[in-house]
Formats: structure tokens, C-alpha cells, sequence
């Protein structure tokens, strides 16, 4: 008798074996769900948990773990926690206790981890390496072309923006998005995009080597004490009042022109504000008048970022405001786009804070290119911090089952078949090639393809890239076995390559969080022996 039902006894109850089929089909089918989407000519697919099973969302949760904590590796996740659970069907079948199964998966798991360590690459932390981690990962989210071009994007944002022994913060790269031409036309700007312009006709459209002085000072009429009847009793009172206020603005005005004047006269130096308050038409009039291009109302965001991107500090006054305080940028221009105004503010000496501009025809693809932008930008900062790469392209997964085959006949008692579900089947995969080149006729492609479902990565970039996976997996065995080096696959001939040659890579961190949770996730399905849903409650009067 379910323990739940003496509390409950409308509720459902599925007991042990029952159980475990519900959460392998639920694996088995999240799993053929994703599986098209792996690799660069994978399709792109969304996990929504909607009324799904609980083993559903407990894969689907384990895949935005591994989003949240890498930003990446989410598809194999899926695919490696089904294959898992399908191996498991096999020997459960076959009367193998469960909690055997997740010891050996525990054993596999941590074997797993050694072979990750050695076969990480340390790397210097380059243009080179970085363009290689970026480009594979770019590579999986959008058409090689743009791919290309987001590439080289996201490492020069990146470089632009790492400091010397400190963590590299990716908030310094605004993402902006600008719905206009074509997605390749996204680019780098060295500097910011003001996504507003100055508000006075007569202001110039285009400066070179501009001062920037970014503030936080009002420059406009405060109406609130002229207003409030205390102040004064008559007319010319008010009329005095009123000079009073506006002569303390024009006097904060007449500062700024005053160090342009002192610091651009004569000279091919411009000067440019950027006022987070406001700045009332008569002082935009005098401003204009200095040539000086002025914004108000700046986000607060930005100021941060245009001190960082062209030096000098955000003032909170003007008081002998000097030349030190201001930063500096070699060109400053607006652009119009429909109704909106942008101000760019580039060339600028060291940004410490870049944007991103993506252009695209429609929402959809800015969306699209925007995910990929920040995963490329994960995939790099991953790098800098694992200051190492694995080889990608499947080598890693091939050379994790030969490594784990030969560690499975080291373990003890039937646990290592759990050992094997990981790779138990290698060993079964090598035994049953030989054994298959013995057995004539179709029936060999039904013996290898128990044994191919080992290698699931593999396998379905192999599938993916239109390859027959059986012929694949031969060829990808056979060279692993002749060559020292980790060996992947090449989707465009479908021959084995050396993917550190081919520039192949992915990220340490990823791989080493696929490993822990997808081993984790399995065994927690397979343990659970009883799946309980509370029925409608008896309690109810
Ligand atoms: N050019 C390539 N040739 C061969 N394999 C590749 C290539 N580019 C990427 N891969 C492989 O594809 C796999 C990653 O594919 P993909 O990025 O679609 O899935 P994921 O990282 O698991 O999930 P996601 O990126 O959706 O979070 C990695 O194993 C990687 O080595
Ligand atoms: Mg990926």
C-alpha cells in the first residue's frame, strides 16, 4: 500500500517499474524533440514547460540551469540525459536493479571529470583563441556568415573592454538593437550609442575630436519658487525674481562656454554635452550659438558608460570645472532613423565600454541575433576565465567512452554496467563491430545501431550534417583508436578532423556542467520509485 494513500486514496499512484517508463518515455521524447537542434546545422528550438510531466520539467529545468550557469549546452544536456535513461531501459529490462545503475553513472561521472582535465587546453588568453571559441559557438545560433561577422564583433568588444587581472564585467557591452538594413550590417562601436540627439536645430550634426563633458547639473529655468506666492509681494518683485533665477543658469551656461572657448578656440577641437537633467531652450540657444552639441536628459546608465568609454568623470557641478574632468572622443555625429535620433559617440582612445549595434529587417532576426551576440560573449568570457578550451566537434564525447571503456573493467561488482550505460556500450560497441563485420546481411546495421546510441553527440551532429550516423561513428572509432590526438567530426565531409586544427573548441566550464548534471538528472529519474499526483482531495466536505 502507497504510503500517500493513506492520506489520500483518490491519489494516483505509480509504483516502481510504471514509474521508471513514465520518466524514460519523458526522456526519450524531450530527447528526440531537441535532438535536431545540435550542432551549426542544427535547427533552433524553445523549451516551454506548459502541462508537462514532472520529469519533463525536471530535464527541462536541469537545461536552463546549465543556460544560466554557462550559456551554453543546453541541447546536449538533453540529448545526454536521454540517452542515459535509454541505456538504462536496456539493462532494467534485463533485471538490473536501478540504484546499481546511478552508482555506475556516479563512477562514470567522476571519471568523466578526470578525462575533461586532461584533455583541456590551457590557452593564452588572445585574439586567436577567443575568435576560435566564439566562432564555433556563433556557428550553432546563426548562418556562417553572420557568424562570421558577430565573431570578430564579439572579441574585439571583449578585448576592448577586459582589464589587466580583473574579471571582465559584459555589462560593458550595451547591446543595442536597431531595426534598419541587414543583419551582417550589425557592428562595433567603440564608444556609445545615445539612443536620442541634441535638441536644437542649429547645433552641429558632425564634430571631430570633441571634448565630452558628461554632467548632472540642470541647466533649465526652475519654475517651482518663482511660483509659490511667499517669495514676493509685487510685480517688479516677481519680474526680479525671475532675473534672479535665470541669470544663476545662464551663469552655470556661460561656464561651459567659457571652457570651450578657452579649450577649442582656435584649435580643430569641439566640445559636446551631455546633461543628465535638463537643459531649458535658452541655454540649448546659447550652446548652439558656441557650436557646442548638447543632450539632456541622459540615462543614468549611460553616463556610467561614457565615463568609462571616453574618460573624464560625470560632475555634479560646475564649479571651475577644468579640462581634466572632461573626456574625449574623435567623432561625434547623429543619425536619423525615421523618428529617432541616435548619437554616436565614437573613436575613443581606451573604451572601457562598448556597444554592440545589431541591425536587422524585423524583430524577430534582432532577437535572434541578440541571443546569439550574448552567448558568443559568454562562450568568450568563459574562456578567459577556464584560460583553457576542449576540443570540440564531438572529440571530447568519443574520447570520454574510450577512455571510460577501459576504466569500466577496472570497477567492481555489476555497478559497472551503470559505469557503462556511459560507456558500457563501447566496449559492447567495439565488441559487437568486430562481432558485426561477422554477421552478413541487414541485420549488422541493427547491431551497431544498439551500440551507436552510446555516442549521442556524435552521433546526431553526424545525423544533423545528413550523414549516415553508423558509417560515421565507424570511421570517427577507427581513427580515435590510430590517432593520440582527440578526434571529431567534420559535418561538412563527414570524415574524421582534429578539431583543435580545425579551430574547433568549446567551453571547459560547459562540458564540466553537462557532465554533473546530466549524470545527476538521470540518476534521480531512475531512482524514483514511486510517482505520486494527489487525486481530487478526499478531504473536500
Ligand atoms: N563546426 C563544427 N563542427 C563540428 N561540431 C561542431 C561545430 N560547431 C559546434 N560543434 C559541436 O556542436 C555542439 C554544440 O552544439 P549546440 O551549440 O547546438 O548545442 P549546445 O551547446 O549543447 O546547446 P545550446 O548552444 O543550444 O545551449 C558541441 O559539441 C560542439 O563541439
Ligand atoms: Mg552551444
Amino acid at each position: 500500500m502507497a504510503a500517500i494513500s493513506l492520506l489520500n486514496p483518490k491519489a494516483e499512484v505509480a509504483r516502481a517499474a510504471a514509474a521508471l517508463a513514465v520518466n524514460i518515455s519523458a526522456a526519450k521524447g524531450i530527447q528526440d524533440v531537441m535532438r535536431t537542434n545540435l550542432g551549426p546545422k542544427g535547427t533552433v528550438k524553445m523549451l516551454v514547460s506548459g502541462a508537462a510531466s514532472d520529469s519533463f520539467i525536471l530535464i527541462a529545468r536541469a537545461s536552463t540551469a546549465q543556460d544560466d550557469m554557462t550559456g551554453d549546452g543546453t541541447t546536449s544536456t538533453v540529448l545526454i540525459i536521454g540517452e542515459l535513461l535509454k541505456q538504462a531501459d536496456i539493462y532494467i529490462a534485463d533485471g538490473l536493479h536501478p540504484r546499481l545503475l546511478a552508482e555506475g553513472f556516479d563512477k562514470a561521472r567522476a571519471k568523466t571529470l578526470e578525462i575533461l582535465e586532461k584533455i583541456k587546453i590551457p590557452i593564452e588568453v588572445n585574439k586567436e583563441n577567443l575568435t576560435d571559441i566564439a566562432r564555433t559557438s556563433l556557428k550553432t545560433k546563426v548562418h556562417p556568415n553572420l557568424a562570421d561577422v558577430l565573431t570578430d564583433i564579439c572579441v574585439d568588444a571583449v578585448l576592448a573592454i577586459k582589464q589587466e587581472n580583473k574579471p571582465v564585467d559584459l555589462h560593458m557591452v550595451e547591446i543595442m538593437e536597431m531595426q534598419h538594413k541587414t543583419d551582417i550590417d550589425t557592428q562595433l562601436i567603440k564608444g556609445l550609442v545615445l539612443d536620442h540627439g541634441a535638441r536644437h536645430p542649429d547645433m552641429p550634426k558632425r564634430v571631430t575630436n570633441a571634448y565630452i563633458l558628461t554632467c548632472n547639473v540642470s541647466m533649465e529655468y526652475e519654475k517651482s519658487e518663482v511660483n509659490s506666492g511667499f517669495f514676493y509681494k509685487t510685480a517688479e518683485e516677481r519680474e526680479k525674481l525671475v532675473q534672479a533665477e535665470r541669470e544663476f543658469i545662464d551663469q552655470r551656461v556661460k561656464k561651459v562656454i567659457e571652457l570651450k572657448r578657452k579649450l577649442c578656440n582656435g584649435t580643430n577641437k569641439n566640445f559636446v554635452v551631455l546633461n543628465q537633467k535638463g537643459i531649458d531652450p535658452m541655454s540649448l540657444d546659447m550652446l548652439a550659438k558656441e557650436g557646442i552639441i548638447a543632450l539632456r536628459r541622459a540615462k543614468r546608465r549611460n553616463m556610467e558608460r561614457l565615463a568609462l568609454a571616453c574618460g573624464g568623470i560625470a560632475l555634479n557641478h560646475l564649479d571651475d570645472i577644468q579640462e581634466s574632468q572632461l573626456g574625449f572622443a574623435g567623432l561625434v555625429y547623429e543619425h536619423v532613423l525615421g523618428e529617432n535620433k541616435y548619437t554616436f559617440v565614437e573613436e575613443c582612445k581606451v573604451p572601457l565600454s562598448v556597444t554592440i549595434l545589431i541591425k536587422g529587417p524585423n524583430k524577430h532576426t534582432l532577437t535572434q541575433i541578440k541571443d546569439a551576440v550574448r552567448d558568443g560573449l559568454r562562450a568568450i568570457n568563459n574562456a578567459i576565465e577556464d584560460k583553457a578550451l576542449i576540443p570540440g566537434a564531438g572529440a571530447f564525447e568519443l574520447t570520454a567512452y574510450n577512455e571510460l571503456m577501459a576504466f569500466k573493467d577496472t570497477v567492481k561488482g555489476k555497478s559497472r554496467l551503470g559505469t557503462g550505460a556511459g560507456a558500457f556500450e563501447l566496449t559492447a560497441y567495439n565488441e559487437l563491430m568486430a562481432f558485426k563485420d561477422t554477421v552478413k546481411g541487414k541485420s549488422r546495421l541493427g547491431v551497431a545501431a544498439y551500440a551507436e546510441a552510446l555516442l549521442v553527440i556524435p552521433k546526431v551532429l553526424a545525423t544533423n550534417s545528413g550523414f549516415d550516423a553508423q558509417d560515421t561513428l565507424v570511421k570517427l572509432q577507427e581513427e580515435s583508436r590510430l590517432n593520440p590526438e582527440p578526434i571529431g567530426l567534420d559535418l561538412t565531409s563527414g570524415e574524421a578532423i582534429n578539431p583543435k586544427e580545425a579551430g574547433i573548441f568549446d567551453n571547459y566550464i560547459v562540458k564540466k556542467q553537462i557532465i554533473n548534471s546530466c549524470s545527476v538528472i538521470a540518476s534521480n529519474l531512475l531512482l524514483v520509485d514511486e510517482i505520486m499526483r494527489a487525486g481530487m482531495s478526499s478531504l473536500k466536505g
